[in-house]
């Protein structure tokens, strides 16, 4: 089945690499003609485990091309909408303008009985708003949302743990279309929902909200315990062996960041304020709120362990991607507290495994170093993004390169026993 994947970026670059491996011929279209050159010579334009094996095959076996002409979409049946919908510059809302700019450019070369499938997230009744628009050209709209998880893309991507259609007019030809598009996952029984426009657009935003929910509950708990000399790693334990619970996402530290959560939560809150019912959903005001503060928390208590000044002293970071196995830096927290840092004449330098380009763009007067160049003659050491890189490290090895052996665990993901056996002073986030 020939398929068009409009938007190339973290979501839309796997998804067409994906598909293509699955046999269907697959064009990516994307604005950014370097991205585009890039994917055409199988480089992967951001780091996603998986990613770049899958692009060399799809290439090599002519199912998979890339384009910035969008009437290389024509004669596809299927043409995803992967484009961003960052948050508005002047408030909380989606900006929707690359969704808009899409369709347009698409609509010219879509036929009747084609299906355009939404997978970008978008606030509830933009679907609706969409199907209008595409009508009249005889093609119908389907909204598809996307859960997979960066750093996991190519996987979640052929294996989902489920399939959610929303639909509208042509709802019988949209199924059939996307369940041809995704007949592999189908076949080994991955669960299908079809519903309808509304209902498919909230489960993907009320999904990420109850993410981000039970991470800032962690971490409110987190707060508790710092003041209470409880141990919130034990408690997330304890609790999450409650199945009713479940222990994933119960990781307190320095909170949610990327291109997903943060942003999603606040469209959602926005979205809900336009449609009169922002009361139900004013709990994600607090949610954002407490993730902000574990950002503070960080600064605070380098600030206070290194006497109330940080001016001068030396702060190795250890990660600036969102989390581990991506390069993402948008909204990082271990950017913007490495970034706040230096901002109050921290001598920072900062590492990552594979983020460090990314950083260096959007916060040039930072410095980067290696692991050995962060650690040594550091005053303070700061794990922030927990890459097996930076929990595997030897404690006894970073020890003879610190100052001063003090570290702030900002993701509760060391061996803190070790650490501690190899004399350094530990500082667990919500831990004694
Ligand atoms: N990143 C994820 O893990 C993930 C997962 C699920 C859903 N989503 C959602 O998917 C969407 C895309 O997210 P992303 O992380 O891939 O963003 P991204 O910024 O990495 O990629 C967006 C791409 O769209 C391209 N683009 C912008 N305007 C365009 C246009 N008019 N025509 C063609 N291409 C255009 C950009 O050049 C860019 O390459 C967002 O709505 C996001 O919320 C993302
Ligand atoms: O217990 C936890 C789990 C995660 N995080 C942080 O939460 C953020 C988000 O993590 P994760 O959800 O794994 O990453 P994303 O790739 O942003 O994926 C989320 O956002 C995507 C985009 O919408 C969705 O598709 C995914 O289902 C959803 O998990 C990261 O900063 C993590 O460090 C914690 O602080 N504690």
């Amino acid at each position: 089945m020939k398929l068009s994947v409009i938007g190339c970026g973290y979501l839309g670059a796997v998804h067409a690499a994906a598909m293509a491996s699955i046999g269907h011929s697959v064009v990516g279209i994307d604005v950014d003609a370097d991205k585009i050159a890039l994917l055409n010579s199988g480089r992967a334009p951001f780091f996603e485990p998986g990613l770049t094996e899958l692009l060399t095959e799809a290439l090599a076996s002519g199912n998979l091309t890339f384009s910035t002409d969008f009437a290389d979409a024509a004669g596809a049946e299927a043409h995803f909408v992967a484009v961003g919908t960052p948050q508005s510059k002047d408030g909380l809302g989606a900006d929707l303008r690359y969704v808009n700019a899409a369709v347009d450019a698409l609509l010219p070369h879509v036929a009747p009985g084609d299906v355009i499938v939404g997978k970008s997230t978008v606030p509830v009744g933009t679907a609706e708003g969409l199907a209008q628009r595409i009508d009249p050209t005889g093609a119908v709209l389907a909204w598809n949302p996307e859960f997979l998880r960066e750093g996991f893309a190519v996987e979640d991507t052929l294996r989902p743990d489920r399939l959610v259609y929303g639909v509208g007019a042509g709802a019988e030809r949209a199924e059939s279309v996307l369940d041809a598009v995704y007949h592999v996952a189908l076949d080994a029984n991955t669960p299908k929902i079809v519903t309808g426009y509304a209902t498919a657009e909230l489960v993907k935003v009320s999904a990420n909200a109850f993410l981000a929910t039970k991470i800032s509950f962690i971490n409110a708990m987190a707060e508790i315990s710092e003041v209470t000399g409880a141990d919130v790693t034990a408690l997330a334990d304890a609790i999450g062996m409650d199945a009713r619970i479940g222990r994933r996402f119960l990781n307190a530290g320095v909170g949610f960041g990327g291109g997903c959560l943060p942003k999603d939560i606040r469209a959602f809150r926005a979205r809900a304020e336009e449609l009169g019912v922002g009361h139900s959903v004013a709990f994600l005001e607090e949610v954002d709120a407490i993730n902000l503060r574990r950002r503070d928390r960080v600064v605070d208590l380098t600030t206070a362990l290194l006497d109330g000044d940080v001016t001068g002293r030396k702060v190795a970071v250890l990660g600036v991607a969102f989390k581990p196995n991506s390069d993402d830096i948008r909204d990082s927290p271990a950017l913007d507290i490495a970034s706040r840092l230096a901002a109050l004449g921290a001598n920072v330098v900062a590492t990552d495994p594979e983020a460090i380009a990314n950083a260096r763009r959007m916060e040039p007067d930072l410095t980067f170093g290696t692991i050995e160049e962060a650690l040594t003659d550091a005053d303070i050491v700061l794990l922030l993004t927990e890459w097996k890189d930076f929990t595997g490290i030897d404690p006894v090895w970073a020890a003879s390169l610190v100052k001063t052996p003090l570290v702030i665990d900002g993701r509760n993901a060391l061996p803190h026993t070790q650490w501690i056996d190899a004399m350094w002073e530990y500082h667990g986030l919500g831990r004694r």
